[in-house]
């Protein structure tokens, strides 16, 4: 058969189910993201988004369901998981070895982009969150996966950076490469290709979340 990578499936989920102890968080999650897609992810605060990325990133097992994702991924979790005491240089360097890569030029591009080259030499522990962000998005970025897995990826971005990383992350999709974006930024689902909402355990693709009022303002 031949291989049609425009509309190959880069993630494939099937009845995924997840419990913490007597709390059913997940109630049988089926989603399928193919290539060149920018994908949303939405739901309140504890509908278990982030649960959901770390059963699809491999971190979490599920207790019932199927995760598929030829081609290898990358994971940027809701909490950055760097170490202090190094700088961002030697996290660069830890990564290209466990990612074997040939060198850091796109690790390089990424730190152009995001306008963070100046902090190469910096420990983490100097960092403010929102680089410290940067770093993490872009050691998931890094070695160019088919399938990016980012869990609210711009927490503590400037304006500018923010609009930097939807410029990044269409021109992804643009590459054929699949994104899907945890949110919880109404304005944001415009952006998307598809939208799901995880409500009640389910996902429902195409609800869109209402805009923000401005009370007050
Ligand atoms: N390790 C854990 N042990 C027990 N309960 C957990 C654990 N992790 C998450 N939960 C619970 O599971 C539910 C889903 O959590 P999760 O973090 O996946 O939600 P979320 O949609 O990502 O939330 P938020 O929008 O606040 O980031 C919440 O009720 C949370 O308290």
């Amino acid at each position: 058969m031949p291989d049609t990578p425009a509309h190959a499936l880069t993630l494939q989920a099937s009845g995924v189910h997840k419990s913490y102890g007597r709390h059913h968080v997940l109630r049988g999650v089926d989603l399928d993201l193919p290539a060149g897609c920018l994908a949303g992810l939405v739901g309140e605060n504890g509908s278990g988004k982030s649960t959901l990325l770390r059963i699809l990133a491999g971190q979490l097992a599920p207790d019932a369901g199927e995760v598929h994702c030829p081609g290898g991924l990358g994971y940027c979790p809701q909490e950055t998981v760097l170490n202090p005491a190094f700088t961002v240089e030697q996290h660069l360097r830890f990564f290209q070895v466990a990612y074997d890569l040939p060198d850091l030029a796109r690790a390089r591009e990424l730190l152009d982009v995001l306008g963070f080259a100046a902090y190469l030499h910096h420990r983490v522990a100097t960092l403010s969150g929102g680089t410290r962000q940067k770093l993490n998005l872009t050691l998931a970025l890094m070695h160019d996966p088919r399938l990016l897995l980012l869990d609210e990826p711009y927490q503590g971005f400037d304006w500018d950076t923010y609009e930097k990383f939807w410029e990044l992350a269409a021109h992804l999709r643009d590459q054929g490469r699949s994104v899907l974006v945890v949110s919880h930024i109404a304005f944001d689902t415009a952006r998307f290709d598809r939208l799901w909402h995880l409500d009640g355990g389910r996902l429902a693709e195409g609800v869109r979340v209402a805009a923000p009022t401005r009370a007050g303002s």
